[in-house]
């Protein structure tokens, strides 16, 4: 089976310029078959503030109402897809930018309204990859933002890290799959605030004695979940790093493992 790599990347990178282009120069460089995700939370949240509406995160998820459901669908699958897709043709990397909604790609419903409302967040039931595949196949390259749909006409927002776990499982029935977070820390830290503190390797029951510590928050705790989900069913490697992994092994990055 031949290696597909699927690299996600966070929305701090994203909103530094310089960061953004030398990240896309090293991402158009990686050879092999390839899927881009991008996240996109911090500009979608300064736009939000911009405009005066209300930005309320619960656990690293963004509650999605009608309003901010228009922002989010403009910055992400609008504005941050298609600044991405120019910058990657200017490398040389031919690629197409998808929604959920595009080649029916990732149909999902919306959540459950339980303790927390969350509005119109999609939780994903299928991945459709026939289209994707076409693509990967001709050496063009998939760019996801992280929308999805309910197949009935409504876009959803969902977690650009889940769009990469859930994508990556399942491309694994044709490829081998590898899962790269790229961010702007090292990887994940023993210590939030000390960069040096990477974790190089850490198994399923380390992940839930730190958790229990309270050693991860906010958009790092959707992340963990959705790297041992993905080695769960069938991914063969989880890593996580600063943008520089995807090209440069000799520096520092976390692989997970269950
Ligand atoms: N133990 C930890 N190691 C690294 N980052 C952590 C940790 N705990 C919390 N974080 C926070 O999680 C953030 C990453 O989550 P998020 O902002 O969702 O990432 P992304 O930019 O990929 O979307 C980091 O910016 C960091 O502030
Ligand atoms: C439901 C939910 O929380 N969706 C995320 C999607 C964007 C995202 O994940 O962006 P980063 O990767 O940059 O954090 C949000 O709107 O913030």
């Amino acid at each position: 089976m031949e290696t597909l790599k699927i690299v996600k990347v966070g929305g701090n990178v994203i909103d530094n310029d310089a960061a953004l282009e030398k990240f896309l120069s090293q991402f158009a460089a990686l050879k092999g078959p390839k899927v881009l995700v991008h996240g996109g939370g911090k500009i979608a949240t300064k736009l939000a503030q911009d405009m005066q509406i209300p930005v309320n995160m619960v656990d690293g998820r963004r509650i999605t109402d009608a309003a901010t459901l228009d922002i989010i669908s403009m910055v992400y699958a609008g504005k941050i897809n298609k600044n991405i897709i120019a910058k990657l043709q200017a490398n040389q990397c031919n690629s197409v930018g998808f929604s959920g909604a595009d080649g029916n790609a990732i149909v999902s419903v919306k959540r459950p309204v339980k303790k927390i409302d969350y509005g119109f967040v999609g939780d994903v039931k299928k991945v459709n990859t026939k289209a994707m595949r076409v693509l990967i196949n001709n050496d063009i390259t998939p760019v996801f933002c992280a929308i999805s749909h309910d197949q009935n006409g409504q876009l959803l927002n969902t977690n650009a890290d889940t769009i990469a776990s859930e994508l990556a499982i399942a491309l694994s029935k044709h490829y081998k799959t590898e899962l790269v977070y790229c961010f702007e820390k090292n990887g994940v830290l023993l210590d939030v605030d000390d960069d040096n503190s990477v974790i190089d390797f850490m198994d399923s029951g380390t992940y839930e004695t730190l958790k229990i510590q309270g050693k991860f928050a906010g958009g790092m705790l959707p992340k963990l979940e959705n790297c041992y989900y993905a080695l769960q069913e069938g991914v063969s490697k989880v890593i996580i790093g600063n943008p520089s992994v995807i090209t440069n092994t000799n520096q520092k990055f976390s692989t997970l493992y269950i």
